[in-house]
């Protein structure tokens, strides 16, 4: 049996003795110092593993642990106000049973149903208190410990959106208005970029931004600053006939010229609770503030004076925290890596951290402007970023953790993988490049690789590794292809001997393997004993195949700048062949549809650099066929004059055969949905264009709704053709 203390186990005690010193600190970093050194997530674990331990042990629970505080107290050199009335804080719930639980909790010390409730989004800004006495603002201050804030007030004053009076019949004398100071997310880069230009520390997050912003000394910058309000209930209200219900006080702060905001929605039960928040959690990004989670009040007054508070939070509402998109990682190294046309773009390369569920361990740092910008040193503890879908983001240094170690990141001047020296294509680019296109090994591969791709010649055995094989084999060796020239002429003999380094697809960095710290080498196209393995043989057999593909697709396959597969359709249509393609004016090009003379003069000088034609010369020696059949007789041009938009997978088409269905019955295929659009076709998981279509009014067809439109056109296919809104 281990050891206790009155009935405590040592571990637990320990351990919340340990807990509570780091809840202590991190919440004196981050409400007095505004320089928070761990993510709200490392936070919101110490403290629930606090929570868990007291509930086990409810001895441990004493008046003084972090479990009982609101905030932390006050601290520096502002001015010291009571609150009129104890500001607090909120009890979290973190999935759909935490929410039942509140509710079922409320209903049974409400001897009834609480409800209706008010939904409404949970600004991640910082609390804030303002007092106005006969309808003039009197003072504005921070939550504190609840009971004792810094006075603000004059900074407050330049807050733009808070009245200094309040308008409106039946004014309270006294009232407290309680909200949230926040800076719009798109403010708080701007703010970053500014702070890191004057050699000063940028903030965290735009949370972060906002408190140290509004705990400025000086007030005059804090107006220069973009600070807002939105206000999210009142304390102590006299004077004037009270409201009802959380949503009349709304209703009545709205009047008196505060800024309310317009997301918030009265739901009568569980499923309008949980509807809210799945709606908030696919829309998190839309509103101009950042959010964490939804909070949910019971929105009869009455009501709420029935249920009261704890010693910290209400028992009339709740937080609902989605899962964290921000966490801190150290930044190992700043790579950089070579793109397909030569642009060098340097990476974050990271501790692998856990961040919206995948493992994160490299960010695209953009180029060198933007490094500076964000004010990020090799060494440094940063905040990670992924918000749902997109890709991963620095957004700034935890400068309060650096100890000196740190370096500057230094740009490279010559490319990483071939050595020349890189340069900016022309002035005011942003983007360094490797001027080496012809012979840079990382071009290359990256050509051949995006050669290979769907939208090109389809060789789905040229994947990423085996285009590194082909172009970068282990030192030693001789890369079997030094550009794409050789791509149809590879042999069974050549493939074998293959050995390579395996790289990352998306920065074109080395592979570290984490056993030996070395870069992973292997052999593609070859096992142990040096028999072709199955790789090699598909890519053989896929390389025959691939010669009988459309124009298009080869001219895809070439890289030309600006020659995309819509382009290369239109090409390929115009013009039939490679050689009409090579020999075309740029005046012949230009007249094209779709090519204007920005890309018709692209093609011309893609076509008269030698090593280009060569491409061209070897594949056609090899065989891919570069001409297309003659244009197919016309059929009647049922849809002429008319736009279309796919989108979303149908079953008896590819995107490619339903545009080419569209277009040789005189129709047009467009990338968006706009009024103009005469029908949107969608297929299974459309997306946003889908949405787009809807609001637009644009009428929608399905899969059979499309055969019925190619076969007779589209009045027919307007009678069965979804209308929305009608
Ligand atoms: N990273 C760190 O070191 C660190 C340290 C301390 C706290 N924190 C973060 O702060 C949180 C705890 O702070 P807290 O006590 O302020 O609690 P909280 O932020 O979880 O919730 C309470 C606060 O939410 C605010 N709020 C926002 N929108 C609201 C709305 N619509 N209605 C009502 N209130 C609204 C109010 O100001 C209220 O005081 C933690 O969960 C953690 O994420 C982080
Ligand atoms: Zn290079």
């Amino acid at each position: 049996m281990s050891a206790e203390v009155e009935g405590v186990p040592v571990d637990a005690l320990k351990r919340h003795a340990e807990l509570s010193e780091l809840v202590e600190d991190a919440r004196w970093r981050y409400y007095v110092l505004d320089q928070p050194t761990v993510s709200d997530a490392q936070f919101d674990g110490w403290f629930n593993e606090l929570l868990q331990l007291e509930q086990a042990h409810p001895t441990l629970q004493t008046p003084d642990s972090p479990t009982q505080k609101v905030g932390a107290p006050a601290a520096g050199d502002f001015a010291k106000v009571q609150h009129l009335q104890k500001m607090e804080s909120l009890d979290n719930a973190f999935n759909d049973a935490d929410i039942a639980a509140w509710q079922t909790r409320a209903e049974r010390l409400a001897e009834g149903d609480p409800g209706p409730y008010l939904c409404e989004l949970k600004i991640d800004g910082l609390a804030i208190a303002l007092v106005y006495r006969d309808g003039k603002l009197d003072r504005g201050a921070t939550r504190g410990d609840g009971r004792t804030g810094d006075d603000v007030t004059p900074n407050v004053r330049t807050i733009k959106g808070i009245p200094h009076r309040l308008e409106g019949d039946d004014v309270p004398s006294l009232v407290e208005v309680r909200g949230e100071v926040y800076i719009p997310v798109e403010e708080f880069g701007k703010l970053n970029e500014q702070l890191v230009a004057q050699g000063k520390a940028p903030f965290a997050n735009p949370r972060n931004a906002a408190a140290g912003t509004l705990r400025q000394k000086d007030p005059r910058i804090t107006a220069q600053r973009p600070l807002r309000m939105l206000v999210h209930g009142v304390g102590v209200w006299e004077g004037a006939a009270e409201p009802q219900t959380q949503s009349q006080v709304y209703d009545r702060l709205r009047e008196f010229g505060l800024p309310v905001s317009d997301l918030y929605r009265v739901v009568p039960d569980l499923t309008g609770i949980n509807d809210f928040i799945e709606h908030y959690r696919a829309h998190r990004h839309d509103p101009a503030y950042e959010i964490d989670g939804v909070v949910v009040k019971v929105d009869k007054i009455r009501t709420q004076r029935e249920l009261g508070s704890t010693s910290r939070a209400p028992r009339w509402a709740i937080a609902y925290k989605y899962p964290p998109e921000e966490v801190n990682t150290k930044l190992l190294d700043i790579e950089v890596g070579v793109g397909r046309t030569g642009r060098v773009t340097p990476y974050a390369v990271m501790e692998p951290v856990l961040v919206a569920g995948s493992t994160v361990e490299r960010a695209t740092l953009h180029n060198a402007a933007i490094v500076v910008k964000k004010g990020v040193l090799i060494g440094d503890t940063v905040v990670l970023r992924k918000a749902g879908d997109v890709i991963p983001e620095i957004v700034a240094p935890v400068t309060a953790l650096r100890d000196g170690s740190e370096r500057e990141f230094v740009m490279p001047t010559h490319c990483p993988e071939c050595g020349t020296e890189l340069a900016y294509e022309k002035e005011g680019d942003a983007d360094l490049r490797c001027p080496n296109a012809r012979s840079c090994p990382a071009q290359i591969r990256e050509r051949l690789y995006f050669a290979a791709g769907r939208r090109a010649l389809d060789i789905e055995g040229l994947g990423y590794v085996a285009a590194t094989a082909l172009t970068q084999p282990v030192e030693g060796q001789e890369p079997v292809l030094r550009t794409e020239a050789d791509l149809f002429d590879l042999t069974l003999e050549q493939l074998i001997p293959i050995r390579s380094v395996v790289r990352d697809q998306e920065t074109g960095l080395p592979k570290i393997d984490p056993k030996t710290g070395e870069p992973k080498v292997v052999s593609f196209f070859s096992n142990v004993s040096g028999v072709p393995s199955q790789n090699a043989l598909k890519l053989l057999a896929e390389l025959e195949e691939a010669k009988k593909v459309p124009l298009w697709r080869v001219l895809v396959a070439l890289s030309i700048r600006h020659v995309g597969p819509p382009t290369a359709q239109e090409l390929a249509g115009a013009l039939r062949s490679i050689d009409a393609v090579m020999n075309a004016s740029e005046e012949e090009l230009a007249a094209v549809e779709g090519i204007g003379p920005r890309v018709a003069a692209t093609i011309r000088e893609w076509f008269e650099v030698d090593w280009h034609r060569e491409i061209v010369e070897r594949w056609k020696a090899a065989g891919v066929r570069m001409e297309d059949e003659p244009a197919p007789e016309k059929g009647p041009q049922i849809l002429e004059g008319l736009t279309f938009v796919v989108t979303g997978t149908l079953e008896g088409f590819t995107r490619d055969s339903a545009a080419e269905a569209i277009t040789s019955r005189g129709g047009k295929v467009a990338g968006s949905v706009s009024k103009k659009t005469a029908f949107v076709v969608v297929g299974e998981n459309a997306g946003s264009k889908y949405d787009k279509a809807v609001s637009l009014g644009v009428p929608i067809l399905n899969e059979a709704g499309f055969r019925v439109l190619l076969d007779q056109g589209p009045e027919a296919a307007a009678e069965v053709a979804v209308k929305p809104e009608e």
